[in-house]
């Protein structure tokens, strides 16, 4: 079980920075906001930055989203303001960069108490970490960081990901273990749909909640991609309907489409539907 139970198929950076984007961002069909102070924000702009989002997110409006703030890390010399101010900021989490170890969360815990925090996944040492800083508890959502890890790695851009499928495997593991959220990291192209759409679908099949976007034209391939397919919600429908059936009768393996559908498959097509009626929730506020 999830320590977020709510969808998070779209989670988008918005610059602290931004008067703009932080107020467009009450309309946008986003899942999640990662209020931006770290790479989105430049060195001289980062202060004032601080004190732009504390007011964006004082003023509200922000709806169902889940509002998260990403500070800068902790051995910077803006991670320790920018912590101080974050745990005064109505968000219902913080999120750290360039987390190596759960001593990095201890570290954050210690300045924001027990505010949920997120981490960014995105360095060799995370990726061998992974279950360690999952195991934190105060961790709620790890968030991939495939640009840093790119760099870290030296690997070349490949449309397959197929240099960083080691880390991204042992996030998803280590997440999945302790029940954390986890979501993908961002596609840089942000005005290319295919590609954008392709990895999105990589990521689901990997197992990732939802994918990081830059870029407002992200959200609607992101939202598609997580969410469960018609076919899938008819599938899921008929498999709880078959199971029931044979329960009933006394057996315990139901056959739909030519494949068996035992409790396990029936406990998947539950999940699906929960999160089908999550998302029309959401919609609906
Ligand atoms: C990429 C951008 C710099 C492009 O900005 P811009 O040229 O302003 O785009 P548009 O003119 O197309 O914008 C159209 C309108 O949309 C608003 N907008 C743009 N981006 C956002 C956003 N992210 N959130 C909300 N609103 C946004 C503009 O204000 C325009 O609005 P309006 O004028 O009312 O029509 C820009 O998109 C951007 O800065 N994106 C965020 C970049 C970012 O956050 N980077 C850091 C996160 S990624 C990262 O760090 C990776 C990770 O750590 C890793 O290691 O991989
Ligand atoms: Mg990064």
């Amino acid at each position: 079980m999830s320590k977020i139970t709510r969808p998070l198929r779209s989670a988008l950076y918005i610059p602290g920075s931004k008067p703009r984007a932080l107020d467009k961002a009450r309309s946008l069909p986003c899942d999640a906001i990662i209020f931006d102070l770290e790479d989105a924000v430049s060195p001289d702009e980062k202060s004032a930055a601080r004190a732009t989002l504390a007011g964006a997110l004082g003023e509200g409006g922000y709806g169902a989203r889940l509002k998260v703030i990403r500070i800068n890390a902790l051995d910077t010399e803006w991670g320790k303001d920018d912590a101080q101010a974050a745990r005064d900021m109505d968000a219902d989490a913080i999120l750290l960069p360039k987390v190596g170890s759960p001593a990095d969360l201890e570290a954050l815990a210690e300045i924001v108490g027990d505010r949920p925090l997120w981490a960014m996944m995105e360095t060799p040492g995370a990726m061998l970490n992974a279950p360690a800083i999952a195991a934190h508890r105060s961790l709620q959502a790890m968030v991939m960081g495939t640009n840093d890890l790119a760099k870290d790695l030296q690997t070349r851009f490949r449309a397959d990901r197929l240099p960083l499928m080691t880390g991204l495997g042992l996030c998803v593991l280590a997440a999945k273990a302790h029940g954390c959220a986890i979501v993908d990291g961002v596609y840089n192209a942000f005005k290319d749909d295919e590609g954008l759409r392709a990895e999105c679908d990589q990521g689901r099949d990997m197992g990732f909640d939802g994918k990081t976007l830059i870029h407002p034209a992200q959200l609607e391939v992101a939202n598609a991609a997580f969410s469960p397919t018609e076919e899938e919600a008819d599938l899921a429908r008929r498999q709880i309907a078959a199971y029931e059936e044979v329960i009933a009768s006394g057996q315990s393996v139901a056959v739909v489409d030519g494949k068996i559908v035992e409790n396990l498959h029936v406990a998947t097509a539950r999940e699906t539907l929960a999160k089908l009626e999550a998302i029309a929730a959401l919609s609906a506020e």
